[in-house]
């Protein structure tokens, strides 16, 4: 297996390499040279597997030697064993035929860290093999940062640096980031959007020579193992509910794109997949341009699902360039109009092709917070925000009855008390873990929302920079 770039100018990587790449040297996106397929007897042998099994034969046909199965296996094993539930990620019914699928009983209550931590552990493997280290930066909206902390505090061949939009994540989100004490972790508030802080690891990524001089890395969701792990739940999810002989639809709280994307590799290796359905907040780009055919960009609204304030919507790019039958010359076109009119529209085929899978719809902040409410007092069930934005989607888009549908549970409910108690006048405590967050020191570096004073602020304190010097 290789990956290539959806831009069509970077050098195609074996998997280790794109691991370690983050975005590609063009400015593009890695995607495998080819989905692999399961057919429907492996698929069927996955039912009554632990997670971390399943995870070892969804995964394995995308790595390389690296990865052979007496590494893969025990790896996967030890990062599912951080999780506080053991059905890793359990399926919950809230109404007939729907389900949420928990996704949240990782270390830092977000679904991003069930690629994560076996990311943390992926890329320490492979920079031990090659003694080698890296500079992690990242772009966060309030989980992918914490998470990646979380697997990512006290390892010896990595720093992390994390850029955070100042005032726009929860407090418990904030929290998470800027009171782990280890010197190899940074958590940084930008002046900005979270959009700004991705466009700026997207500029040092293109920095070649600061790119070089620190090896940086990614672990958002431009990195294609983020998106690897993220598929396997897809098919635990699809085979608990009858897979192969049954298909089941999906509605995934959307912001960059990455999760939904996972639900698309699934369906491309051979889950049958229904319908995957985006669901946004307020900030409605992707639901707009799946209706009027048009991606244009307008300003971000805070809202209670702070996660998903997102404008640029990173992975649509891969999605892009597959409806595009893999025409990097198209898609950088469509870039560039992005980058300079901040709009595009694909070619009307591109636009069918997507919703021949895709459907996409908003929930507005009241129908959020009527969602959290209503969801409590009917079956007992406490939503968090995010959750609650896909919930009332799934509520509302047109659907075969017959389809189970499983909404992803993107987050913890106490991750969001502020805004889970307007909805519904209940406070969710924190896990006994995170019991004491509150009460721990923070560390609050600032920085404006200027890519030169973050890129010296990281050249200051990246220690691959002293090896580099
Ligand atoms: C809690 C939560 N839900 C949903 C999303 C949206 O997921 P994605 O960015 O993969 O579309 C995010 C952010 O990524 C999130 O943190
Ligand atoms: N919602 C995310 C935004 C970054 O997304 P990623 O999947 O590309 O890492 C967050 O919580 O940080």
């Amino acid at each position: 297996m290789r990956y290539i770039s959806t831009r069509g100018e970077a050098p195609a990587l074996a998997f280790s390499d794109a691991l370690l790449a983050g975005l590609a040297r063009d400015g593009g996106l890695y995607v495998p040279d080819v989905f692999p397929s399961l057919t429907a007897t492996e698929i069927g042998h996955l039912a009554g597997h632990s997670y971390a099994e399943v995870a070892a034969r969804v995964i394995a046909p995308f790595v390389d030697e690296a990865f052979p199965g007496a590494v893969l296996k025990p790896m996967l094993e030890d990062a599912y064993a951080s999780f506080r539930h053991p059905a890793t990620t359990p399926l919950v019914q809230i109404a007939p035929n729907r389900f949420v699928m928990e996704l949240f009983h990782g270390p830092t209550l977000a679904f991003k860290d069930v690629a994560m931590q076996l990311l943390g552990r992926m890329m320490d493997h492979v920079l031990i093999a090659r003694d080698q280290r890296a500079t992690i930066v990242g772009a966060t909206s309030g989980d992918t940062g914490s998470a990646a902390i979380e697997a990512f505090r006290g390892r010896e061949r990595t720093d992390v640096f994390i850029l955070y939009p100042a005032g726009r994540v929860s407090e418990v989100q904030r929290r998470q980031m800027t009171t782990v004490p280890d010197a190899n972790v940074h958590a940084i508030a930008v002046e900005g959007t979270f959009d700004d802080c991705q466009a700026h690891v997207k500029a040092m990524f293109n920095h070649h020579a600061f790119r070089d001089r620190l090896q940086l890395a990614g672990v958002n969701s431009i990195n294609w193992a983020r998106i690897m792990a993220q598929v396997v739940y897809y098919f635990v999810a699809g085979v608990a509910l009858g897979a192969p002989h049954r298909p089941v639809s999906f509605v995934v709280p959307t912001g960059n794109f990455g999760d939904v994307l996972a639900g698309y590799v699934a369906k491309r290796m051979g889950l049958p997949v229904s319908r995957l359905t985006i669901a946004t907040n307020v900030n409605d780009i992707l639901a707009r341009a799946l209706a009027t055919g048009r991606y244009e960009m307008t300003g971000v609204v805070p809202s209670s699902s702070p996660s998903m304030d997102i404008q640029i919507s990173s992975n649509f790019e891969r999605l892009l360039f597959e409806v595009l039958e893999r025409d990097a010359g198209a898609l950088r076109g469509l870039m560039a109009s992005l980058s300079q009119s901040g709009a595009f529209s694909p070619p009307t085929q591109a636009l069918e092709a997507i919703r021949a899978d895709f459907d996409a719809a908003r929930a507005d902040e009241s129908q959020t917070m009527d969602t959290i409410a209503q969801v409590r007092r009917a079956c007992g069930y406490l939503l968090d925000p995010h959750t609650a934005v896909a919930v009332s989607v799934a509520e509302r888009i047109e659907h075969d009855p017959r389809v189970p549908q499983v909404v992803l549970a993107t987050a913890h409910p106490a991750k969001f008390p502020d805004a889970v108690e307007r909805a519904c006048g209940e406070r969710p405590p924190l896990p006994a873990h995170l019991a004491d967050l509150m009460e721990r020191e923070e560390r609050l570096p600032t920085l404006p929302n200027d890519i030169a004073a973050i890129e010296a602020y990281i050249t200051r304190h990246a220690r691959a920079a002293e090896t580099a010097a």
